[in-house]
């Protein structure tokens, strides 16, 4: 049955000495969700993950699963792949799949049986039988996103599992990540690759210096986003958009500029001042993409 409640950090703060990686750190991966966690780096996202395994302890603040503090018994259920990738080097690669299963609870017959279902799945068969420290980097990391799946967790948090892996495997993570958040799990992923977390999540939370800024869809923080308008005027003269009330130029070249434009700005009104300087080429209105947002939100804060 899967649980109402999800993965809960609650006003969680932690300092390392002088410096303050988490403020009241706050968000909720509801079950069966794909949440994007992103953020500059040092803005905290390792300290969260990490705080939310039990592998560090938060000054202030609480974690929960499933509405109940987590305790060693429910982090043994959770899988983690942690930002320093933490698997033993000279250990084969289905020895140290069984062995982190049998860690995790599940019996010899069924360890194995799930090892070997995620070697195939996530191409490592040919690599079955090898040292992992003769593996690749990012053959490496596929071994480590089965170490986190191997023993059917109830909850997924992964420090950038993304970094270093080629097109075919991201595609296969991508899956991945779908398919257990589809089971019905929470699936919280930290990642600098803004394009593939705009794809791929339900939500996205961006932190900056320690606390949460934005928290929601895609769509939702794109939409509360003012739009942009791209003219392209090539007759116009530098700075013909300037005087528009309510108007502010993000970039302006070679005859093509960029608006930001409040939803109150009546934009046939630019469209005018534009036609005023000549033939317009194009006149068109997007929302700002996931790293667009992501720029503003940082560059606010600063
Ligand atoms: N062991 C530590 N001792 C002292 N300061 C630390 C330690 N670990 C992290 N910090 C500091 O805490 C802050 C948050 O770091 P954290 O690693 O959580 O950020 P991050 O968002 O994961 O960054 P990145 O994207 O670079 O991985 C940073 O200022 C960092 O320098």
């Amino acid at each position: 049955m899967v649980p109402e409640a999800g993965l809960e950090i609650d006003h969680v703060s932690k300092r390392y000495g002088d410096v303050v990686a988490l403020s009241d750190m706050t968000f909720e991966v509801r079950p069966g969700e794909l949440f994007g966690f992103v953020g500059s780096n040092g803005a905290g996202k390792t300290t969260t993950m990490r705080i939310a395994l039990g592998v560090l302890e938060a000054d202030s603040g609480a974690v929960r699963w499933a509405g109940e503090p987590i305790t060693l018994s429910t982090r043994r259920r959770f899988g983690y792949m942690p930002e320093e990738r933490g698997l033993y080097p000279k250990m084969k690669v289905l020895d140290q799949l069984v062995y982190l299963a049998k860690l995790h609870g599940l019996p010899s017959n069924g360890a194995h049986r799930a090892a070997d279902d995620w070697i195939v799945r996530l191409g490592l068969r040919e690599r079955r039988l090898d040292e992992v420290q003769k593996l690749s980097l990012g053959n490496q990391q596929r071994v480590q996103l089965a170490a986190a799946l191997v023993h059917n967790p109830e909850v997924l948090v992964l420090d950038e599992p993304f970094s270093g892996l080629d097109p075919v495997a991201v595609d296969v993570m991508s899956q991945v990540l779908r398919e257990k958040a589809a089971e019905g799990i929470p699936v919280v992923f930290s990642s600098h690759q803004l394009d593939l977390v705009q794809r791929l999540c339900d939500r996205v939370g961006i932190v900056n210096k320690g606390s949460m800024v934005a928290c929601d869809t895609v769509d939702a923080l794109r939409s509360s986003a003012a739009s942009e308008l791209v003219v392209h005027a090539p007759k116009a003269p530098t700075g013909w958009a300037a005087g528009i009330p309510g108007v502010e130029v993000v970039s302006e070249q070679d005859g093509r500029t960029t608006l930001r434009v409040p939803d109150d700005v009546d934009d046939q009104q630019i469209l005018q001042t534009a036609l005023d300087t000549g033939p317009v080429h194009e006149f068109s209105r997007h929302r700002p993409s996931l790293a667009e947002l992501y720029r503003n939100v940082v560059k606010e804060g600063q």
